[in-house]
């Protein structure tokens, strides 16, 4: 049974947040299924401690002031059918030998973020899809229906958050296990480098890098330094605040402050699709307290940022909000540095990451949606070239990517050619970056940082 205090939260959001506009939301066919979804979920524990979100928000200040990088990676959509030991692990995997990369060479600490455990809803562009002459309703993620082609399939079904909810937990409670269980010890620094990656040019490069880890371990040992710190890493949870029904029925208020905390991750960002001012998603981010992120596209202009920062964090609080800039390559160059000019002048002291996947997405000849790597390195690095020119700080790197060997984007150093994009294309929403990619743009990324040292 849910408190009195909770109950009451529930009823103030339902009334104040869902009396608002709310873009992207499905077309529920029945209201007593959405019903008896939510009053499971509200029954159902918290997938995460306001504790932890508040120490989050404590790195992200770190992130903001300059002394630390945030690294937040994973699938663009997560499937109940990617639960698994396998897929858990190379992403863990992915995300690990990356972070690794960053803070050896380019001696920062990195704040590690998945878009795991509970990124399962997605805006579209269209409400609808058609092939074939035949028109269903767009696949919004496993939370609300299925990928299929069917009409069965696409029917929004309000039980599908329940099952989240159980996939969500499924996912954290293994990541929780592989980081907490050794599998994160530094001394594993080679096992990260398996399979398909190792034998890859980045694969290699990175080897020698964690020769050079052995080393510095040897030594630390031999001096009788054995940190307890080596042998696990702080690994946090976030998705995409969209499915309003869901975040709501998961928001609780914490018992040591009184506040209230959307429990179903540590990190919530608003999408570039559903941020606007007057409307229920950024309505609910404001009286949530874990740290928060907005999606900045090209079209955002100063005073709309400064807009959203006074609705978000009226109080200023360092690490609570994070700009997540996706501009496109073509465009950052122009489009950031009058945003990042104007919260400067009014004293907003903000966390800025570079998504340089959102703004690069383009239809190959073949049909899938793809993005070019040679792009996303120049967005991030036009990202990195602005906020040097104007002596901020680039706080970080916000990608879709997975643990696997799949054929998304083209280019990279082993490189995938447009023709090539069918042979291992599995993502069901948006093109990730494979593992090789992924580690290749570490490198770049390292290096950028070390330069703006
Ligand atoms: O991941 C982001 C969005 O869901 C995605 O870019 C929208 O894709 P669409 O244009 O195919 O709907
Ligand atoms: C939908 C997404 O991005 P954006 O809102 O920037 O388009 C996303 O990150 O999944």
């Amino acid at each position: 049974m849910n408190s009195s205090e909770d109950r009451a939260l529930y009823s103030e959001l339902t009334e104040t947040v869902g009396a608002l506009p709310a873009a992207q939301q499905p077309q529920w066919p029945h209201r007593d299924a959405v019903d008896d979804a939510t009053a499971q979920l509200r029954e159902l524990p918290p997938l995460v401690f306001a504790g932890e979100c508040d120490l989050l928000t404590t790195r992200l200040a770190a992130v903001a002031r300059g002394e630390a990088f945030l690294l937040q990676g994973g699938d663009c959509a997560e499937t109940f059918a990617g639960v698994s030991a396998e897929n858990v692990r190379n992403k863990l995997k992915t995300l690990l030998q990356m972070a690794i990369v960053l803070t050896y060479a380019a001696s920062v600490p990195v704040v590690k973020v998945g878009r795991l455990a509970g990124q399962y809803a997605k805006p579209r562009s269209k409400a609808d899809e058609i092939r074939d002459g035949v028109t269903l309703p767009a696949f919004r993620g496993d939370i609300v229906n299925e990928f299929d082609f069917t009409e069965q399939a696409r029917q929004p079904d309000p039980a599908r958050m329940v099952r989240a909810y159980h996939a969500s937990a499924a996912t954290l409670n293994l990541a929780r296990a592989f980081v907490g269980g050794g599998y994160a010890d530094l001394h594993e620094v080679h096992s990260w480098n398996t399979d398909f990656v190792r034998t890859s040019p980045a694969g290699q490069r990175y080897e020698r890098l964690a020769g050079r880890i052995d080393q510095a371990l040897a030594f630390m040992k031999a001096i009788e330094i054995d940190s307890e710190q080596l042998r696990t890493v702080e690994l946090y949870s976030s998705h995409e605040a969209l499915l309003l029904d869901y975040e709501m029925a998961l928001t609780r208020v914490d018992s040591r402050s009184g506040v209230p905390y959307d429990v179903s991750g540590h990190f919530l960002w608003i999408g570039e699709r559903s941020r606007q001012l007057d409307g229920a998603h950024v309505e609910f981010a404001s009286r949530i307290t874990n740290p928060i992120g907005v999606k900045v596209g090209p079209t955002t202009t100063p005073d709309e940022l400064m807009a959203l920062a006074d609705k978000l964090d009226p109080e200023r609080r360092p690490g609570r909000l994070t700009f997540v800039t996706r501009m496109g390559a073509g465009t950052i160059r122009d489009a950031l540095p009058p945003l990042i000019q104007k919260a400067a002048a009014n004293g907003l002291v903000a966390t800025w990451i570079c998504d340089p996947m959102h703004g690069n997405t383009y239809e190959a000849p073949s049909g899938h949606k793809t993005r070019r790597f040679d792009d996303v390195v120049d967005e991030v690095r036009g990202f990195f070239e602005v906020h040097r020119g104007l002596g901020t700080h680039p706080g970080g790197l916000h990608v879709e990517l997975t643990g696997d060997d799949v054929t998304e984007c083209v280019g990279g150093g082993d490189p995938i050619a447009e023709d090539g994009l069918g042979s291992r294309y599995e993502t069901v929403c948006d093109p990730r970056l494979n593992r090789t990619q992924s580690l290749e743009l570490a490198f770049l990324v390292a290096e950028l940082l070390e330069a703006a040292r």
